[in-house]
């Protein structure tokens, strides 16, 4: 059939719509695409001064309600993860390497920086887990195009970036990638990795022409991310990760292991928490994981109080034992209870 794709005009937004487009005309169909101007493009402000979530999405999902365009794609992590009405995300197809990475100069991984490199990067996320990491490093903000921030390096502006492997891999420039950074040190953003697309909800068949590009797994996995970005009633802007992942069990059966991050901007406070539940209900297994989170100050660490102040006593150390002890959540794996870092 003859399908509009509406996609952004950045070179990642149409080499995402591209990969899409290809896909479907692999299947037969004919695919034009139709350049759509959103306010995430024309804006110059920083990301976290735009004051609210899907800066990117909204021109795209007003030109498919309006049927400008039959079908849409984003990156699932700049989605908002509530649902809007009259759209339904017809496919999110199989997830590129869901990893943040470095790029910096002279060939250097993280724990080769030295201290007091500068490290670009406009994401609270990042920043909170690079401030945890403790490595004695200053996180400038930074934002633009792929293009742009490497140039930062690349001019010796910066010593470093922190992209997503999966963008700079679609760009075809993960030879400029210095460290893909293990997900133990840094876990990406709820849905980063995957893509999107998103149809009209009363529109039967591009619904049904999209919905073959699905992935079940990665629908699983980036369900139960958003499930609990949605539970902590946190956005795209908030110092949170997550990454679930697929896990097979002795006997065969499927897992989703579930692992998230929480912290505060200047690496004072910081939790980590995983969990495992079933593949079937993966919601379910990420609000248990930000259920657990909450229970041990996540809102506060979210939102520290306006002295920059992290709370004097999380919720969960109150008893002055070891607040994480796995009595509290023995169904948890546990690596890191809050604490205090200075
Ligand atoms: N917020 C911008 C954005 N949205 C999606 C990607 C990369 C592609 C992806 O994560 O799927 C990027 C760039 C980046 O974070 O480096």
């Amino acid at each position: 059939m003859q399908l509009r794709l509406g996609t952004r005009r950045s070179t990642l937004a149409t080499t995402q719509s591209g990969l899409v487009a290809d896909a479907l005309r692999d299947l037969g169909h004919e695919v034009t695409l139709v350049e759509v101007v959103t306010e995430g493009d024309v804006t110059m402000a920083a990301l976290t001064d735009l004051g609210g979530t899907g800066v990117f999405a909204g021109a795209l999902r007003k030109a498919l309600l309006d049927g400008e365009i039959d079908l849409a794609v984003h990156s699932l992590k700049d989605l908002p993860v509530a649902a809007t009405e009259g759209l339904t995300i017809a496919a999110i197809p199989v997830r590129a390497d869901a990893r943040d990475a470095l790029i910096a100069r002279d060939g250097l991984t993280l724990g080769e920086l030295p201290v007091g490199a500068r490290i670009g990067t406009g994401s609270p996320r990042r920043v909170a887990q690079l401030a945890a990491l403790g490595l004695g490093v200053e996180t400038v903000g930074i934002r633009g195009n792929v293009d742009t921030r490497i140039g930062k390096v690349t001019s010796g502006e910066l010593d470093a970036v922190v992209l997503a492997r999966a963008g700079l891999q679609r760009l075809g420039r993960t030879d400029e990638i210095t460290e893909a950074i293990d997900p133990l040190q840094m876990l990406p953003a709820p849905g980063q990795g995957a893509l999107a697309v998103e149809v009209r909800s009363d529109n039967d068949a591009v619904l049904a022409a999209v919905a073959v590009l699905d992935d079940p797994d990665t629908r699983a996995a980036v369900t139960a991310e958003r499930a609990l970005l949605a539970t902590l009633e946190a956005g795209c802007a908030a110092p949170v990760g997550a990454l679930a992942e697929v896990v097979e069990e002795a006997d065969g059966s499927l897992l989703l292991s579930v692992r998230a991050f929480v912290g505060t901007q200047d690496g004072t406070f910081e939790l980590r928490r995983s969990t495992t539940g079933p593949i079937d209900d993966p919601a379910a297994v990420g609000q248990q994981l930000a259920r657990t989170l909450l229970e041990d100050g996540a809102a506060e660490v979210m939102s520290p109080p306006p002295d920059g102040r992290p709370p004097a006593e999380p919720p969960d150390a109150t008893s002055g034992g070891a607040p994480n002890s796995d009595t509290e959540h023995p169904q948890l794996v546990q690596s890191d209870a809050v604490e205090q870092r200075s």
